[in-house]
């Protein structure tokens, strides 16, 4: 009796939308045999129901009282029929309802999830991971529920309360009054009730959202809490929060045990009602004795979905929340538009005089670029670079100075705010990004990997790379340590890695790059320090990394770099210096001050 369950939260709006079920409805249309045999059932159930009161009036009056036993045995067929009928039917309507239901929701995850892998990466900075994976899980579950006791189940009620109170009326229009007067007290708890307990339901709704919170950052950090020993702690705080989920489940339980209760000490007092009055009808000889019976009957069927349908009015308005989040999620654009209108070419765009390239275009130039997370707070201001093919740009300079987010605009998983960036002097916003990903191979400061094989993690499923996953490993030195696993490359990687070390997670995500074989490479080095042997490793890697291809290096240790042909400082947003380790260590600025920091801790 627990209606409405966890997903009644939010709940305000309305039971039915139109606009949200006409277009709900696209997603069930494949299904529309089975929902038209659902459609067929409902009347026919609600008919079998409606008709066995009455068989057993007929039974009373026109047999038992009278004595007559010839026909009684047809009669009591008729009833065992009609209750097989409504069995069998009542099973086809439930499954038929409840598989297309399943049906309808795989179709949409997997249509949301298409879509959530080409959201820009700027939608997964503003909305919480936990909420975009709210929708694909529970919104999508109120939907099954939504078939499941929603919609056309209301249909089945309303339609059996409408028979029952016709062939009450029609049976005896007295008794029928007599039963109803407890009717508008019944609705009235029925509603107050699910008010109530829909208050409550959304405390719960909060709490559980905190409870589920912190034990996902709990477990995720677990080996940081056994480390400092915050164990006792994070379980006395976890108890605390189960203990608030625990109390605030309590009004809901108790208003659903109430309505539970109270409506049925209203059937009995319609039960004892009819009996009272009935009883006094009959001594009067103006009612007959199955009539009473069937009454008695027809209030059973008549109490409980008038109980219910506030709870399926719960699960609509719950359904109707969970469409509205879910269509607008599919809403939102996906992937970065390939731009029209024409951005300025290479060619056409003003450059200082004495600034030329010749007839071929550099590889890379980023022009002017001006790019801003937050309104108002600049990540990059007016920031100019030309990379040339094959050259090895290094980019330094202070934590959050920049660096990263130079290479996260060349891939286009942001958009630039003003200025462009030219691959071969086309505008990458001229360029699918699918296009552009295809020519700048990247590898992340933290190298994340999947569960599967490695081989897997180095392919990535894709075929073509798939060929190149040994020739790519042996590049960067990472096969030494593959071919040492039980499992080779079939060796299975654990959640992010777990069963491998930082070095060989990082060989990895290498040979992932090369695989791919882009034309340019973009490597931010990780900051987290190995041990000398694995730095090798990793020094190795990057070498094989490198070789051949035109790249830009993200170096936190200056070390790695002097051999680069360019170095570029990156201070605040801005470029501060650029030039070789010769000349900018001779030109005494930023990057000699960090060199100077780095090696002798001055
Ligand atoms: N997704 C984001 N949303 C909002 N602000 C961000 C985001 N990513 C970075 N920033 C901010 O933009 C600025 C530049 O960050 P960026 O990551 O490019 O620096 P960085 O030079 O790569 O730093 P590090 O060397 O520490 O990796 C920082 O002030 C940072 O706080």
């Amino acid at each position: 009796m627990y209606h409405g369950g966890i997903y009644a939260e939010e709940i305000a709006g309305k039971a039915y939308d139109t606009r949200l079920l006409t277009r709900f409805a696209r997603y069930v249309a494949p299904y529309r045999t089975a929902i038209t045999a659902v459609l067929v059932t409902v009347p026919l159930v609600a008919a079998c129901r409606l008709a066995q009161p009455w068989i057993i009036k007929l039974a009373i009056d026109g047999h038992i009282t009278t004595g007559r036993l010839a026909g009684l045995e047809g009669i009591a067929l008729a009833f065992l029929a009609v209750l097989l009928s409504e069995s069998l039917l009542a099973f086809l309507q439930i499954y038929l309802l409840q598989s297309v239901g399943q049906r309808v929701m795989a179709d949409m995850r997997n249509e949301l999830y298409r879509h959530v892998m080409h959201l820009p990466v700027s939608w997964f900075d503003r909305v919480p991971t936990g909420s975009a994976v709210t929708r694909l899980t529970s919104d999508v579950e109120v939907l099954g529920e939504m078939f499941a006791s929603g919609i056309i189940t209301i249909v089945g009620d309303v339609m059996l309360l409408v028979g029952i109170i016709s062939v009450m009326l029609w049976m005896n229009l007295k008794l029928s009054l007599v039963t109803f007067s407890v009717l508008p007290l019944l609705l009235y708890v029925a509603w107050a009730f699910r008010r109530r307990m829909r208050q409550s339901f959304r405390e719960v709704r909060a709490r559980l959202g905190r409870l589920n919170a912190f034990l996902a950052e709990s477990i995720g950090g677990i080996s940081i809490i056994q480390a400092f020993n915050r164990e006792r702690d994070e379980e006395r705080r976890f108890s605390d929060l189960n203990a608030s989920y625990r109390d605030a489940n309590m009004p809901v339980i108790f208003w659903d045990a109430s309505l539970y209760a109270i409506v049925e000490a209203l059937s009995s007092i319609a039960v004892a009602l009819i009996i009272w009055y009935g009883g006094g009808e009959i001594i009067r000889g103006a009612l007959t004795f199955g009539v009473l019976v069937a009454f008695i009957q027809y209030i059973e069927k008549f109490f409980t979905p008038i109980r219910d349908l506030s709870a399926k009015y719960s699960v609509m308005q719950g359904a109707m929340a969970a469409l509205e989040r879910i269509f607008a999620l599919l809403d939102t654009p996906a992937d970065k538009p390939v731009h029209q209108a024409p951005v300025p070419a290479f060619a056409e765009i003003d450059r200082p005089p004495g600034e030329t390239f010749g007839q071929t275009p550099p590889l890379i130039e980023f022009r002017n670029v001006s790019f801003a997370y937050r309104e108002g707070d600049n990540a990059l201001e007016e920031f100019s670079l030309v990379v040339r093919r094959g050259e090895r740009i290094a980019l330094v300079g202070e934590s959050g100075g920049g660096k990263t987010t130079i290479t996260r605009l060349l891939t286009r998983l942001y958009e630039i705010d003003r200025g462009s960036i030219l691959i071969d002097g086309i505008d990458v916003r001229n360029m699918r990004g699918s296009d552009l990903r295809r020519r700048i191979g990247i590898v992340l400061q933290d190298p994340c990997l999947f569960a599967g094989s490695i081989e897997f993690n180095i392919c990535l499923g894709d075929e073509e790379a798939r060929l190149r996953v040994r020739t790519a490993a042996a590049a960067v030195g990472a096969d030494r340590f593959i071919e040492r696993l039980p499992q080779g490359y079939g060796e299975e990687v654990r959640e992010r890695g777990n069963n491998l070390s930082v070095g060989e997670k990082q060989l990895i995500s290498f040979a992932r790059a090369v695989a791919f074989d882009p034309e340019v490479l973009v490597l931010d080095e990780a900051t987290a320090s190995v041990d000398s042997a694995s730095e090798q490793m990793i020094q190795e890697g990057i070498r094989g990394l490198m070789q051949g291809r035109t790249s830009l290096v993200i170096a936190h240790r200056l070390s790695t770099i002097q051999d680069a042909d360019r170095i570029v400082v990156v201070h605040r947003g801005r470029k501060s210096e650029e030039g070789t380790h010769q000349e900018l260590m001779e030109a005494k600025g930023l990057y000699y001050r960090l060199h100077q920091l780095q090696f002798n801790g001055l």
